[in-house]
């Protein structure tokens, strides 16, 4: 048998009662908990007295540009000074901000953009003036084969896009004024978070004027909204405001018009507090389910871009170049 002296006793005897203390049952009865309001304000002061308030000021916005070097004539791309914020606005008001093939195809280019850049950690999407966040496909534009502007073959672009603001590794915030309909309502819905104003107004309009999507804007209105207020939505093509919109999950926030920037930005800053891993795990984990292999392929890159961080993937590395076995072994297997 092992010696063991008095000292690791009672440092094992310490040990058993702290573990015992989160274990057992109380002998006497817990403290009433704290009404929950007082409890959750007294969290957040202790938070603040450690983080200090989140800013509220207006953002300095520079125009951003990307790769390519092309001007945007159907968007707004810009980043806040020293901020880690990206901001696209789409530039059609006189439209209601209806896109058209350009307008996706500047859009692309703007996110990845804002994804490839390591300074950027949240996106904001929104739309020029106060009328509209986007009225969906510019239906002066449309064909038999889709949306045509320049070229003479229509596109159903938003379909990239819709599958790119899933997959971008950061969190995209709509922020919407205005009229938010038709592929428009869909690309709000496929951003993280909505921040709208209270003159927002929410709707599907496709059977309306014969059209549908049948993908991202059926299904994840319904995990969004529930099944029954998703048919309602389509069926129907009523249109709802912001704060019936929020009563149904559709929007995060509803705020006064004049405080939609400040608010849009608070929620900003304050995500880029926290661990830009930690958020971008969580965005791929959130969306893994509903995006099936795809989800899942975005999750596991993730699991893999952190392990190639580790000492352990750097030796199986280390070990095939120097031409030698790798040697696992002090690794732990953990339960
Ligand atoms: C958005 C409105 C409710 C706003 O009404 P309001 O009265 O404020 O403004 P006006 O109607 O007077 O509009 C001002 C001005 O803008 C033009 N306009 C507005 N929206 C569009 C649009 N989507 N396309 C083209 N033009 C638009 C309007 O004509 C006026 O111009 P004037 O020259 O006449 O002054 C209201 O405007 C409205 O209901 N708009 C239409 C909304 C709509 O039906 N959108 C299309 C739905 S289908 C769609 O978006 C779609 C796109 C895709 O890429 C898909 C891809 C794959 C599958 C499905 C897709 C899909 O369904």
């Amino acid at each position: 048998m092992a010696d063991v002296s008095g000292k690791d006793l009672r440092t094992a005897g310490r040990r058993i009662a702290r573990i015992a203390h989160h274990l057992l049952p109380l002998a006497t009865p817990p403290p009433r908990p704290l009404p929950i309001q007082r409890s959750v304000a007294s969290a957040n002061d202790s938070y603040r007295r450690v983080h200090g308030e989140v800013s509220t000021r207006e953002a300095t916005w520079i125009p951003a540009c990307d790769e390519s070097g092309k001007e945007y004539t159907d968007i707004i791309y810009e980043k806040a000074v020293g901020e880690g914020i990206a901001k696209i606005t789409i530039n059609r008001p006189d439209r209601r901000n209806a896109f058209r093939p350009n307008t996706i195809k500047e859009l692309i280019r703007a996110f990845n953009d804002a994804r490839d850049d390591s300074t950027v950690g949240v996106i904001i999407l929104t739309g020029k003036g106060n009328k509209a966040f986007c009225s969906g496909g510019d239906q002066a534009l449309r064909s038999s084969d889709g949306y045509a502007d320049f070229e003479s073959f229509g596109r159903l672009n938003v379909l990239d896009l819709q599958v790119q603001i899933r997959r971008l590794p950061k969190p995209v915030i709509a922020m919407v004024a205005g009229y938010a309909v038709g592929g428009g309502h869909i690309l709000h819905m496929v951003c993280d978070l909505t921040i709208a104003a209270d003159n927002a107004v929410f709707g599907q309009t496709g059977p309306k004027v014969g059209s549908f999507d049948a993908g991202y804007g059926s299904s994840i209105m319904s995990r969004l909204i529930g099944p029954k207020k998703a048919r309602e939505m389509w069926f129907l093509c009523r249109f709802y405001d912001a704060y019936e919109a929020e009563k149904m999950g559709l929007v995060n926030i509803v705020v006064p018009l004049e405080r939609l920037e400040l608010e849009t930005l608070k929620w900003c800053r304050e995500i880029l507090r926290n661990s830009p891993t930690a958020i971008r795990v969580l965005k791929s984990a959130l969306n893994a389910v509903d995006d099936g292999h795809a989800g899942l392929q975005e999750l596991g890159g993730n699991a893999t871009l952190v392990f190639y961080g580790t000492e352990e993937a750097s030796e199986g590395k280390i070990a095939y170049l120097n031409h030698r076995r790798p040697d696992f072994s002090k690794f732990p297997r953990r339960p």
